[in-house]
């Protein structure tokens, strides 16, 4: 059995007053992938973002339990928070928009690689290199000097998900990470979380039931006014997927 990471008992998520989501009930393990799924507007990116606390302060979390690695994440003060969030991968919705545009993908790791490690210039390299590679990228010594723009989406996705990946978090959310990709890019993606799911936490938020069948352990749907964990078993046989 893997290690268990995040634990949320029965959180819930107003907006001035009013709440959006209630009774959220799971555990994140390492090894162990949950998906987060329900129709569009339901939350669903909303509960991603609370789980770094990355909402604005319109947004209130309640919860009994909200625990990472033995620490309540509503106590954490702004430095240790910064700590926290650190521990966390995220590729957001549309990830590969937001790649700032001035800067290669070289830049972009060594900035990253600048602040969580104590490598040089040639160490950025090698270390970025050896995730390019999990990612399945050839042809690095291009990639490393290429522009965001200059990327096919499938390939930015991925470049979203290396830069995620880092600063070795612990947990990885990953927002509709398959959304608008080809099938070939879709199943690409697919097996590259499963390679990696070993040694993460991963969380993925998705409306697409093949990343779910190949890759869940866990499903939460998010309902109006209910939210419901199910083994991936169960998901499948109640929603006939
Ligand atoms: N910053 C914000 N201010 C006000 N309301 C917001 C904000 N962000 C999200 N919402 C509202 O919260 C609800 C949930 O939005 P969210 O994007 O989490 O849904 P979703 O389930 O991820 O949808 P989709 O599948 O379409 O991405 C929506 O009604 C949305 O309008």
């Amino acid at each position: 059995m893997g290690d268990k990471i995040l634990r949320v008992k029965n959180l819930s998520i107003s907006f001035k007053n009013k709440v959006l989501l209630r009774n959220i009930n799971f555990i994140l393990e390492k090894g162990k992938v949950l998906a987060i799924t329900g129709e569009s507007g339901i939350g669903k990116s909303l509960l991603g973002k609370s789980l770094v606390r990355l909402l604005d302060s319109d947004f209130h979390i309640n919860a009994d339990e909200f625990n990472f690695n033995g620490t309540e994440i509503l106590k954490l003060n702004k430095n240790k928070l910064r700590k926290f969030r650190s521990k966390v991968g995220l590729v957001l919705q549309d990830s590969e928009a937001s790649l700032y545009p001035y800067l290669d993908i070289g830049k972009l790791c060594s900035l990253i690689l600048k602040t969580h490690t104590n490598l040089n210039q040639k160490g950025y390299k090698q270390y970025a290199f050896s995730y390019f590679e999990r990612l399945g990228f050839e042809n690095l010594d291009l990639l490393w000097h290429s522009y965001p723009y200059e990327l096919s989406v499938g390939m930015a996705r991925r470049v979203s998900l290396a830069l995620a990946l880092l600063n070795k978090p612990e947990i990885l959310i990953c927002d509709e990470v398959t959304a608008s990709l080809d099938l070939e890019n879709t199943q690409k993606m697919i097996q590259i979380l499963k390679d990696l799911k070993k040694d993460i936490a991963l969380v993925c938020i998705t409306h697409d039931l093949n990343l779910i069948r190949f890759l869940a352990d866990e499903v939460l749907m998010l309902e109006k006014d209910q939210a419901n964990l199910y083994t991936l078993d169960e998901f499948l046989g109640i929603y006939n997927a």
